[in-house]
């Protein structure tokens, strides 16, 4: 009879301009334990999952079940006993750490021996892009490239000395509904403008120059100025937090939520600063996540 549990951290995609490529894992989780029993039952043991009268219907189930048909493989009936601190639609990636339980349920129960990059390319495909799957796969920030061909590059680094504050406003705003406001082409001087801007971007995380990573986060052209009006707050946040000391501030994923960016240490500060501007908010100090999905059998 297998039992196995799992851990799957919040992720942040975007970053600003990294559109659809760049993400960090957050010190938030999805924990999932399982055992095999005669039939399926998905039991929520937190406020922050989503309800599912049909196990069919469980969005972690229906990844399960596709990774098994890819194999002709059938998967064993489980209690799925499940808690999670990651809000729903909020821009936090519950849906990406969703679809990889679902990918690592189907790799435990049917044994496939699934390798880190099939993950990678599973859940990419139900996600339709990998800057929330592949933060939340390997942990710490990673930058990750479809090609033309299908393939996905990436590329992972580590955070040394930053820190993260989310936040959270009551409302959520599902992603579907914010890639409507993006545009589908770009001309090509914008598209060459915003290219730049997170080429920049990745250079300085990459080199540990967090003040001018910040200052090209929030030039970003490809999403931020689209999706702006339908974020709670957009300006009173990000402008608050300029002048209290963070090197930059997004929406994180689709949003609604945003994430300031700031030395390690000083998020409580922050925090506290905002609070009372934004009483209805919950406002979290995280950090950023090294180890990415975990398996304990
Ligand atoms: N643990 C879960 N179990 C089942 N379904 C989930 C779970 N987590 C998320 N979902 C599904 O995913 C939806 C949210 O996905 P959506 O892509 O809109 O937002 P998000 O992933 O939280 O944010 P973002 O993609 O901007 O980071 C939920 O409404 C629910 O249908
Ligand atoms: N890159 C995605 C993140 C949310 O899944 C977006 O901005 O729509």
């Amino acid at each position: 009879m297998k039992k196995f549990s799992m851990s799957i951290p919040a992720s942040s995609g975007n970053l600003g301009p990294g559109f659809d490529s760049t993400g960090m894992a957050l010190s938030r989780y999805l924990t999932l334990h399982v055992e095999e029993q005669e039939q399926w039952e998905f039991k929520h043991e937190s406020p922050f999952l989503p309800v599912v009268t049909d196990y069919t219907e469980h969005l972690i189930y229906q990844t399960a079940e596709k990774i098994a048909g890819r194999y002709r493989k059938q998967l064993r009936c489980c209690k799925v006993t499940i808690e999670s601190d990651i809000p729903l639609a909020r821009g936090l990636g519950s849906s990406a750490s969703a679809v990889l339980a679902g990918v690592e349920l189907a790799n435990q129960l049917c044994e496939l021996n699934l390798s880190s990059e099939q993950k990678l390319y599973y859940g990419t495909e139900m996600e339709g892009h990998p800057d929330n799957v592949a933060p939340a796969l390997y942990g710490g920030i990673v930058f990750s490239a479809v090609t033309a061909g299908g393939e996905i590059e990436h590329l992972k680094t580590g955070s040394r000395g930053l820190e993260l504050v989310i936040f959270i406003p009551e409302t959520e705003l599902k992603t579907a509904q914010a890639r409507r406001l993006v545009p589908d082409t770009f001309s090509r001087d914008l598209a060459s403008s915003a290219s730049a801007i997170s080429n920049v971007m990745v250079a300085a995380m990459l080199s540990g120059d967090y003040p001018l990573a910040g200052r090209m986060m929030e030039q970003d052209m490809f999403h931020e100025p689209y999706r702006a009006e339908v974020i709670p707050n957009y300006k009173l946040i990000r402008g608050n937090a300029k002048k209290k000391g963070a090197y930059g501030t997004v929406i994180s994923g689709a949003g609604p939520s945003m994430i300031s960016f700031v030395p390690v240490g000083e998020g409580k500060r922050l925090r506290g600063m905002m609070k009372g501007i934004l009483p209805d908010y919950e406002i979290a100090v995280l950090t950023i996540d090294e180890a990415g999905l975990q398996v304990e059998k």
